[in-house]
C-alpha cells in the first residue's frame, strides 16, 4: 500500500536467503518483503538503510558495517538456533534486537546427526556412488554396527540431547561432556555426565559436537584432544565448522588416528576445493554434506513461522519470545507494563528538559536516580522496560534522534556510557495511594540517600532510607501515575500537581499570588502563543523539614500546555515579571 506521498508506508523486511514461504506469507499481510538472493556484502551495506527488519539464515553475515548502515532497522531475525554469523554486540549497542527459532529445526539437526552416523558407520555414500558407478565391491564396503559403541556427546543442548536419546534407542552407551548441563537431565536420559572432555574421549568410539560456536569452543578438538582418542575413532560434526579444527582432523584422518568422519559444517562456506576443509571433503573417509542439519521442510517452516512472528512482534512495539539480545518478558505483564513505560520516559525526558542545562547536564551531578515503584506496578516480576524507559527519556533531549535508539537491548550500555545510576525500588509497604500505582523518579548524587516526603510528611524513611533534612536543591523529585492507561505527573519537586506531559508546556516558578495567571497569560497572548490548558502546582510537599516552613507554602508552580516552542525572550520576559522565579519550556 503506497502512501499518499507516495513513498511506501509499510514496514521492509529483506530476505537474502531461502526462507520458507509459510512465515514470510504472514508478514506480506502487513508488510513488504523483498527476498534478494545471492547479495555479496557491499550490496547489502548498500541497500540495508531502506529496511526495518532483516531475515537470515546462516549465509548472511550479518557484520558491524551491515548494522552499522542500518539506518532503520529493529530487529534481526535468525531463522535457525546459531547467531555466530550475527555481530550480536553491535546490534545490542545500536539497540536492534537479535531474536531466532532455538528450537525449530533441533529435530531435524539430531536426525541429520544419526543419518550421517549410520552413514558413516555403514559407509552408506561410498556404497550409493559404487553401486550407480555400475560396481558392486561388496568385500570393500564392509561398516561396522553401532549397537555396543560408545557415543560421546559434546554439548548436552537441546540438539546433544535429542541424539542422545535417539542413540540410546540404538542400543549404544551414551557418555556427554556439559560443564553446564544438568546431571538430573542426563540421567533421565541415561546418559553418564563426565567432568570434562579430557575425561570423555578417551572412551568413545564415536564422537558428536553440539556446542554453539563461541570463542571457548572455537578448536576445542584439535591434534592434542584427537590423540587421545581411542585409534580409529569416528567424529561428527553437526554443530559449527571450526569447533574440530579442520587442519587436525584432516591429519588424523591420514594417519588413521581417526577413521572416519561425518562433517555438516565448515568453516567457510561453502569451502573452496583447495581450502583444508576441500581436502577434508574430498577425503575418502570423510563423508560430507552442505550444511543440511536444518534443512527439513518441517524444520523450515517452523524456523520461517517462529521468527517472522517475532518480526511482527517487535515491528509493533512488543518483545519477542526468543530475543538473544532483549530480557524475556511475560505477554500479561508486559502489556501492563506499557502505559508505564510512557510515563517513565516521559519523567525521564520532563527531568533532563527542566532540571539540567548544557552546564548541568544529566549524570553530572545527580547522576543516581532512584526508581521508586508502588501499589500494582511494584509486583511485577521485570521491571526491565521501565529501566530502559527512564535511560531513554533522560538521554532523548540531549542526543540525535536519527542515530539514536535507546531501547531495552541497549539500556544497559547507554546507562553505563553516559555515567547515569538506576537504583530500581519496589515499596513493600501497604499503600494508601489515591492511584493505584505511582512511580517516583529521584535524581541525587551518589553518595546522598534520597528525602521523599509525602504531603501530610509521612516521610517513606523504611523503603527510601530517607535521610530528614537534606536541602531539596540537592535532589529532584517526579512522580507520575496512569489513569485509563494515559500518563499523568502528580508531582514535580515540592509541588503538587496533575498534568498530562505531552505537547509543549511552559513550566513557571512563581510566588502564588493574585494577578499572576493574567499576568502571564497576556505576555503569552501578545506573542501570539495559545494556552492550551493551565494546571497550578502549589507546594505541598516539605523539601527539607517534616513541616512546610511558611516561606514554602506561598510557591507554585504554573504549568501551561501551549501551542508552540516559546522562544528566549518570551521567557525572559516572564522572568522579569514581577513574581516570576524561574521559567522552562518542555516538549513531552
Ligand atoms: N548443522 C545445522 O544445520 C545446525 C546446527 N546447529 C548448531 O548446533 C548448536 C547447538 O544447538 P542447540 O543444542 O540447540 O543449542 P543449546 O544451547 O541448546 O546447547 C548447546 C550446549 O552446549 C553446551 N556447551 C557450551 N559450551 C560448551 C563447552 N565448552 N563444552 C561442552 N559443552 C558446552 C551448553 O551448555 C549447551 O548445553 C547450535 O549452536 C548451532 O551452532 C543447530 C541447528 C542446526
Ligand atoms: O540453526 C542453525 O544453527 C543452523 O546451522 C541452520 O542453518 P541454516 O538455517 O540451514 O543455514
Amino acid at each position: 500500500m503506497a502512501a499518499p506521498n507516495g513513498h511506501n508506508a509499510r514496514p521492509r523486511v529483506l530476505c537474502p536467503e531461502k526462507l520458507s514461504q509459510d512465515g514470510l506469507a504472514l508478514l506480506r499481510q502487513t508488510l513488504d518483503v523483498d527476498e534478494k538472493k545471492g547479495l555479496t556484502p557491499e550490496q547489502l551495506i548498500e541497500i540495508i538503510p531502506d529496511y526495518d527488519a532483516l531475515l537470515v539464515r546462516s549465509e548472511t553475515k550479518v557484520s558491524a558495517d551491515v548494522l552499522h548502515a542500518a539506518r532503520k532497522l529493529k530487529v534481526v531475525a535468525r531463522a535457525g538456533v546459531g547467531v555466530d554469523n550475527v555481530d550480536v554486540p553491535a546490534a545490542t549497542r545500536l539497540g536492534i534486537v537479535v531474536v531466532n527459532s532455538p528450537s525449530g529445526n533441533i529435530q531435524a539437526a539430531a536426525e541429520h546427526t544419526i543419518a550421517l552416523l549410520m552413514s558413516m558407520a555403514r559407509n552408506v555414500p561410498d556404497a550409493c556412488a559404487s553401486v550407480k558407478a555400475g560396481k558392486w565391491e561388496r568385500s570393500r564396503l564392509v561398516g561396522v554396527e553401532v549397537k555396543g559403541k560408545t557415543l560421546g556427546v559434546v554439548g548436552l543442548g537441546k540438539v546433544g540431547l535429542i541424539v542422545a536419546r535417539m542413540a540410546r534407542g540404538l542400543g549404544m552407551n551414551v557418555v556427554a561432556a556439559d560443564p553446564y548441563a544438568s546431571a538430573a537431565v542426563a540421567a533421565a536420559a541415561n546418559v553418564t555426565l563426565v567432568d570434562s572432555l579430557a575425561a570423555l574421549l578417551p572412551q568413545v568410539d564415536f564422537l558428536t559436537i553440539h556446542t554453539p560456536m563461541l570463542a571457548s569452543t572455537r578448536g576445542m578438538l584439535s591434534s592434542s584432544e584427537l590423540d587421545t582418542m581411542k585409534r580409529g575413532a569416528r567424529i561428527l560434526n553437526v554443530a559449527r565448522g571450526g569447533i574440530v579444527d579442520e587442519v587436525a582432523l584432516l591429519a588424523a584422518l591420514e594417519s588413521g588416528q581417526i577413521a572416519g568422519a561425518a562433517i555438516d559444517v565448515f568453516t567457510t562456506e561453502p569451502p573452496a576445493p583447495d581450502s583444508v576443509a576441500g581436502k577434508l571433503i574430498a577425503h575418502p573417509r570423510c563423508i560430507a554434506t552442505p550444511h543440511l542439519g536444518a534443512s527439513t521442510v518441517e524444520a523450515q517452516e517452523n524456523v520461517s513461522i517462529d521468527v517472522c512472528e517475532q518480526v511482527l512482534q517487535i515491528l509493533a512495539g512488543d518483545l519477542p519470545r526468543s530475543a538473544v539480545n532483549a530480557p524475556i518478558i511475560l505477554p500479561a505483564e508486559y502489556k501492563t507494563l506499557q502505559p508505564f513505560v510512557k510515563l517513565v520516559e516521559k519523567m525521564g525526558s520532563l527531568y533532563t528538559q527542566h532540571f539540567t542545562s548544557p552546564t548541568q547536564p544529566v549524570g553530572h551531578n545527580l547522576n543516581t536516580f532512584d526508581l521508586v515503584y508502588e501499589g500494582e506496578i511494584a509486583q511485577m516480576s521485570s521491571t526491565k522496560p521501565l529501566f530502559a524507559a527512564l535511560i531513554k527519556g533522560l538521554t532523548s533531549p540531549i542526543s540525535d534522534a536519527e542515530g539514536f535508539n535507546v531501547n531495552i537491548v541497549n539500556a544497559e550500555m547507554v546507562a553505563k556510557e553516559r555515567g547515569i545510576f538506576v537504583n530500581e525500588q519496589k515499596s513493600r509497604d501497604p499503600t494508601t495511594l489515591a492511584y493505584s500505582s505511582l512511580v517516583t523518579l529521584v535524581a541525587r548524587s551518589p553518595s546522598r540517600a534520597p528525602s521523599l516526603n509525602r504531603a501530610g510528611n509521612d516521610a517513606r524513611t523504611a523503603t527510601m532510607g530517607a535521610t530528614e533534612g537534606q536541602a531539596s536543591s540537592k535532589q529532584h523529585i517526579i512522580a507520575g501515575y496512569c489513569s485509563d492507561n494515559s500518563p499523568f505527573i502528580s508531582r514535580v519537586d515540592r509541588f503538587s500537581t496533575s498534568f498530562v506531559p505531552d505537547g509543549t508546556l511552559l513550566i513557571c516558578h512563581n510566588y502564588d499570588s493574585p494577578g499572576k495567571i493574567g499576568l502571564v497569560g497576556s505576555i503569552l497572548g501578545k506573542e501570539g502563543v495559545n494556552i492550551n490548558f493551565m494546571s497550578v502546582a502549589p507546594a505541598t510537599f516539605a523539601s527539607s523539614a517534616k513541616t512546610l516552613p511558611a516561606e514554602e507554602t506561598n510557591e507554585a508552580l504554573m504549568i501551561l500546555g501551549v501551542d508552540k516552542e516559546v522562544g528566549e525572550h518570551v521567557k525572559q520576559e516572564l522572568v522579569n515579571a514581577k513574581g516570576v522565579l524561574n521559567v522552562s519550556s518542555v516538549t513531552l
